[in-house]
């Protein structure tokens, strides 16, 4: 299959690498100083685990031509990037764009991209569970559950055999969502949580490791903004995530101290902006909701009172 990628960062290198092993024509779309490391050195993968390093070619556009087609495009970037990408899909004539990495707002951003769009365009949002940073132009990957969640906003995805062929001969798997809606929405709240605490604390993951403290604030965060999410009528999902945090707040403080002990913790790369951008979401949520959410307010002063500078 003739495969776009869309934004070239951590996730969407390694999926790009996932898809050209799983035998696809693959074409990466990047911009700047990530272009020219592409062109100059190739896809280069070190597989933190697996201790080895990858080098695969791939075909480098700086921009996408409204006629250029391609059977199925991932566009794969931080939240705050996508707004200003969805003229240039909706001008394209592909019809199948799965929008993947974390998502405040997928409702709306499906309504315009097909709103903008001149021919039809069947939309699906993911998200990648594996992690990793960048370092010296290459991409330290944790391949973590090697797999995708995927749904649709309205209804299962439409073109779910798609998808299924294309991943078929790769070593990742994917796991179809009836609600990928309030997936993203529970997603969000836990990593809001902690990723405030964490830049707050200057990125330094010793700190929280041995704060307990902070990391019962972290719990009770969760929990409120768990709280927020059920007052407006989503399911937190998986509710398993939502009974481990509420329900086993010491086990959920031993696996918050495991967690930020370990070595690999350093290569989960959040980003400043778009923890900034969910904390506005949030903000939407919450007022709509009327929940009072004070130990979240309280982590989002923290993170609004660091400075980039500190974060990881
Ligand atoms: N990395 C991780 O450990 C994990 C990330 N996630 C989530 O996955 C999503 C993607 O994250 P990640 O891959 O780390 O993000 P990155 O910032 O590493 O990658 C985003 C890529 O998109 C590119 N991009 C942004 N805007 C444009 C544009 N207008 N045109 C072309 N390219 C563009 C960026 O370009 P440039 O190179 O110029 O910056 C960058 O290469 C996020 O939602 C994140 O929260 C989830 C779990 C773990
Ligand atoms: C936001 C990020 C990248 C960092 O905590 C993450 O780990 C996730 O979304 O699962």
């Amino acid at each position: 299959m003739n495969i776009l990628v869309y934004g070239a960062g951590v996730l969407g290198s390694y999926l790009a690498h996932v898809l050209v092993r799983g035998g696809h024509d693959v074409t990466v779309l990047a911009r700047g100083k990530r272009a020219e490391e592409l062109e100059q050195s190739g896809l280069v993968i070190r597989h933190y685990f697996q201790r080895k390093t990858t080098v695969d070619q791939v075909r480098v556009i700086r921009t996408l031509d409204a006629e250029e087609s391609f059977d199925l495009i991932f566009v794969v970037m931080t939240y705050p990037d996508f707004p200003s990408v969805l003229p240039i899909l909706a001008a394209n004539q592909s019809r199948h764009i799965v929008l993947v990495g974390n998502n405040a707002d997928s409702n709306k951003m499906q309504h315009e991209l097909q709103q903008m769009s001149r021919t039809d365009k069947q939309v699906a949002f993911g998200f990648q569970i594996s992690a990793g940073r960048r370092e010296n132009g290459r991409i330290v990957c944790i391949r973590a559950g090697g797999q995708m969640v995927l749904g649709g906003i309205d209804g299962p995805v439409s073109f779910r055999s798609l998808l299924e062929k294309a991943f078929e001969s790769t070593k990742y798997k994917l796991v179809f969502h009836e609600d990928m809606d309030a997936w993203l929405k529970s997603h969000i709240v836990p990593i809001l949580a902690m990723n405030a605490a964490l830049f707050a604390k200057g990125g330094r993951l010793q700190e929280i490791a041995k704060d307990k403290e902070t990391r019962t604030q972290i719990i009770a965060a969760i929990d409120e903004g768990f709280s927020v999410l059920e007052a407006l009528g989503y399911s937190i999902t998986p509710a398993g995530q939502a009974a481990f945090f509420r329900n086993h707040k010491r086990t959920a403080s031993l696996a918050l101290k495991i967690y930020h002990s370990l070595p690999v913790a350093r290569l989960v790369d959040g980003s400043f902006e778009e923890i900034a951008a969910f904390f506005e979401a949030f903000g939407d949520w919450k007022r709509n909701a009327g929940v009072p959410t004070p130990r979240l307010d309280d982590l989002e002063k923290q993170f609004f009172g660091s400075t980039k500078a500190e974060s990881r």
